[in-house]
């Protein structure tokens, strides 16, 4: 039988002799006649216009250039024989034609040329068509072509990808003569292919490295406050100052990630290379949305569930919001915030809402801890470990918390032999208990929280910068109370409420009195100042009551307590310590020293009442 035989029974009688055709060949040839595509045409039909090319072309400059690089290499190949290269783009448009004279001409008469649609559905089984269709180099013989006007043509084409492995194009050579040699065909063309996958990676390097030398772009810096530089396939490779510590959430992310965000794209300019000229990114111009929710996110607040107060501030807003964020993602979060804020509360809530609730939630303040116990606490011991330890050893906080999350507040106030440790369990995700050799597993989100300036103490060689980075992945930093007033309100229902205590029975005067202080010890000292005026007045509180004696502090002091507070990175935990001192001296006096009763007053469990009580001498 003629070799076209096969091909004559399949067109005529949908006959598909098995023996004879290769399974590949088969199955494009099914696909061709299920699309409809007529066998007796098989010229190009779907043309583009010259514009059209030119923006294709354009797109494509770096594979174009790799091209043409490679088709003045192969000069002395082609002008001794008819063969002809072709590059397509990833959609089978034909970029580019070389090679040949007398083989561009056959070329022409099929309209194989720059600008027509080389797919199977446009001119059924071919080289580049098909390799694009199993993505796999393939060789097309002649009769194995589906249409007649490609059948005396022999061609192989081998898809061309980009470092991650996309495919970006198709590399074809293309040859009329009867006897050739095609078995070296597919190697050839795979080395060539090589060459432009390399030279493409290189330029993607090259352009990478011109993309971030032009991050002082200032065309919409005055526009829009936030900036990002993307490459040409979207992805983030620099974002502005003004965003700076969102940058480990943006950084390498597809452009796409944005739409989960408070911003929104303004935006999105060509960056064009000053040496090859074509397209090496794009400077994208963002703007918060408004109160910096996206609608997206707004939705999904609702399905935040908070075992407090949410109150209607925009402020607290955002970071029920980032909260929400966080729990979805199991990434590690730093809390920041003055005492007082509901920084463990915000870290149980996240624990609550990710895929580890119901799994434990140890808190530990490191702060109170005596450091040289600090370690044994943390990451436990075995039996006779050191002089002094439980015979049975001692099960740490990081293997208590196994599967769940750790909040480790205070944290700046951990030894550097603590943060080493602590960075080598992040890294290692296992823990080795004091005296042990045998590592145990761990799988925790670790939350951690201060009121110290972590990067000062950093900056102060304190603090470890490796370990920083490491927790610093997703902050959030807590509004104090002063800065979201217009939650008061909500505090003092819900307080009131939980005590039983009607809360209509605040008059205008001491509710303004509320709005005009500025809440040194926030949230914890609201909640003490209602606890107080209860058990003094219970439901008889005088409308006239001047609350000076039940703040903290009296304005003035305050402010200059806040200044002293902000201006150094020590003080703040003193003034801490004499804040919460004051409130245990202040619940133990009301309960005439019982332990358990002041515990409950405190919203604290007694044994934390008790170390707080040798921590002070009390
Ligand atoms: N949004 C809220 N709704 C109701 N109660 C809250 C809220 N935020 C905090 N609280 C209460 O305020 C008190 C202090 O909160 P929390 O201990 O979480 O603060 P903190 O920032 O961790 O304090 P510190 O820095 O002193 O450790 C707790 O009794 C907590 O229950």
């Amino acid at each position: 039988m003629l070799k076209n035989e096969f091909w004559y029974r399949f067109i005529r009688e949908g006959q598909l002799d098995q023996r004879h055709i290769r399974c590949c060949i088969a199955e494009s040839w099914k696909r061709c006649r299920n699309k409809g595509v007529d066998p007796y045409k098989g010229t190009g039909q779907v043309i583009l216009t010259q514009d059209e090319l030119r923006n294709r072309q354009a797109n494509h400059k770096t594979l174009l250039s790799a091209f043409e690089i490679l088709l003045d290499q192969l000069e002395p190949l082609y002008s001794a024989s008819n063969v002809i290269f072709v590059l397509a783009d990833q959609e089978g448009y034909i970029l580019k034609t070389g090679g040949n004279s007398e083989g561009m001409e056959k070329a022409r008469t099929i309209r194989f040329v720059e600008g027509v649609s080389w797919t199977e559905d446009t001119v059924g089984t071919n080289a580049i068509g098909t390799a694009l269709k199993i993505e796999e180099a393939i060789t097309i013989h002649r009769t194995e072509h589906y249409a007649v006007a490609s059948q005396s043509w022999v061609c192989s084409a081998v898809p061309i990808r980009n470092p991650k492995g996309h495919i970006i194009g198709i590399f074809n050579a293309s040859f009329v003569e009867e006897d050739r040699n095609v078995s070296v065909l597919i190697p050839m063309i795979k080395l060539m292919t090589c060459h432009i996958e390399l030279y493409i990676e290189k330029q993607m390097t090259l352009d990478s490295l011109e993309l971030l030398s032009k991050t002082n772009f200032r065309l919409t810096a005055n526009q829009y406050p936030y900036q990002l530089l993307c490459d040409q396939n979207d992805i983030i490779k620099w974002v502005s100052s003004t965003m700076q510590q969102e940058a480990n959430k943006y950084l390498n992310q597809s452009i796409t990630c944005l739409q989960k965000s408070p911003y929104i794209v303004e935006s999105k300019k060509k960056v064009y290379s000053s040496n090859h000229g074509g397209v090496i990114g794009y400077e994208i111009g963002l703007s918060l949305h408004e109160n910096g929710i996206s609608p997206e996110t707004k939705t999904h607040l609702d399905h935040f569930h908070f075992n407090g107060v949410k109150g209607s501030s925009e402020s607290f807003k955002k970071i029920l919001m980032l909260a929400h964020q966080a729990a979805k993602e199991d990434v590690t979060i730093h809390i920041s915030g003055e005492t007082g804020t509901g920084k463990e509360m915000m870290a149980r809530a996240i624990h609550e809402n990710s895929h580890r609730a119901g799994q434990p939630f140890i808190a530990i303040n490191c702060g109170v801890i005596p450091k040289d116990l600090l370690s044994s606490e943390l990451f436990g011991y075995v039996g006779g470990a050191y002089t002094g330890a439980k015979r049975n050893g001692h099960k740490g906080y990081f293997e208590q918390a196994n599967g769940g999350t750790l909040f480790l507040d205070e944290i700046g106030d951990i030894s550097y032999d603590v943060q080493t440790a602590l960075l080598r369990v992040i890294q290692e995700k296992e823990i080795i208990p004091i005296g042990s050799t045998k590592p145990i597993p761990i799988n925790i989100r670790i939350i951690t929280a201060t009121h110290h300036n972590l990067k000062t103490l950093v900056k102060q060689g304190h603090w470890r910068e490796d370990l920083y980075y490491r927790l610093y992945v997703f902050p959030i930093n807590l509004p104090a109370l002063r800065d979201r007033k217009e939650d008061i309100q909500a505090f003092i229902d819900y307080f009131s409420q939980k005590r039983g205590w009607n809360s209509a029975i605040f008059s205008k005067s001491i509710l303004a009195q509320f709005m005009n202080y500025t809440w040194p010890g926030n949230i914890r000292e609201l909640m003490n100042v209602l606890e107080r005026l209860k058990i003094t007045y219970g439901d008889h509180l005088p409308s006239d009551l001047s609350l000076e004696d039940y703040f903290f502090s009296k304005e003035g002091e305050m402010k200059s307590e806040r200044d002293h507070i902000n201006s150094s990175a020590d003080s703040p935990k003193a003034f801490r310590d004499q804040l919460e001192k004051d409130r245990i001296i202040e619940a133990l006096k009301e309960v005439n020293g019982k332990v358990s009763q002041a515990a409950v007053i405190l919203d604290m469990p007694k044994s934390t009442l008790y170390r707080k009580l040798r921590k002070y001498d009390l």
